[in-house]
């Protein structure tokens, strides 16, 4: 469950999110719109632990989100507006940080092995789930840009968040890709995430459980969950 309640994040004397609160439920996808600049990812950022809140707070499962550190650490994840991928390393490469990072391999050789073995597996099966099953051993900037897109979107899956924050992730994609994106999300929702997507594109927040649009950092109901 991501509670959000009475949030205020400001850059300065610029307020981005104006006093927000919201929930999202386990098994549910939120759409969030609005003008650009309306602080949609600064929503995102703040709940990913990124941005620091000037008043209010966010929880994630009654955890109270201080830093992205704890967050990530927490099981929120967040798919970056503009991927947020290294480009000099590869597709397999850019999905393996987040997974090596989150799990202390084993000592002993053998279950190193295994655990490596493991994880090449999700990384195979997000890649593959992407469309981009070949893609694996090109560099990101060899890959066009929704390649990269649909590369960040199976980073985020093969973590396996209880929390997924996707910031404008179908933006560079053709129909058939944004389909298949949008039923990834949907999956991760129907095996137990909470859902949050930013997206400019009105079929995206028409598929979502609840849409909420931004304005000048407000947030408005246009349908509830
Ligand atoms: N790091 C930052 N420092 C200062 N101002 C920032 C920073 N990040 C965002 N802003 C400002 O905060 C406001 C909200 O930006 P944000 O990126 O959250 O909006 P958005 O709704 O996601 O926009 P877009 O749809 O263009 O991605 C904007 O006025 C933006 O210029």
């Amino acid at each position: 469950m991501i509670t959000v309640t009475n949030l205020t994040v400001a850059y300065g004397d610029l307020v981005a999110v104006a006093d927000v609160s919201l929930r999202v439920p386990p098994g549910y996808v939120l759409a969030v719109s609005g003008p650009s600049g309306a602080g949609k990812s600064s929503l995102l950022w703040a709940i990913a632990g990124a941005v620091s809140a000037k008043s209010g707070s966010v929880e994630v499962d009654g955890l109270e989100i201080v830093d992205r550190p704890r967050a990530a650490a927490h099981g929120v994840v967040l798919i970056p507006q503009g991927n947020g991928l290294a480009r000099v390393l590869t597709a397999r490469e850019n999905l393996s940080m987040p997974l090596l990072a989150e799990r202390k391999l084993p000592s002993d050789d053998q279950d190193r092995d295994e655990a490596l073995e493991s994880i090449d597996d999700i990384i195979a099966k997000a890649l593959s789930d992407v469309g981009l099953e070949d893609s694996g051993d090109h560099l990101v900037e060899e890959l066009s840009g929704g390649e990269q897109q649909r590369v960040a979107v199976a980073r985020g899956l093969a973590q396996r968040g209880k929390v997924i924050l996707a910031d404008e992730s179908t933006s560079e994609l053709d129909s058939t890709n944004r389909e298949r994106v949008l039923a990834l999300l949907r999956d991760e929702a129907d095996r137990g995430a909470a859902v949050i997507i930013a997206t400019h594109d009105p079929s995206v927040a028409a598929g979502a459980d609840g849409h909420a649009l931004m304005d000048e950092g407000h947030l408005s109901w246009e349908r509830r969950l």
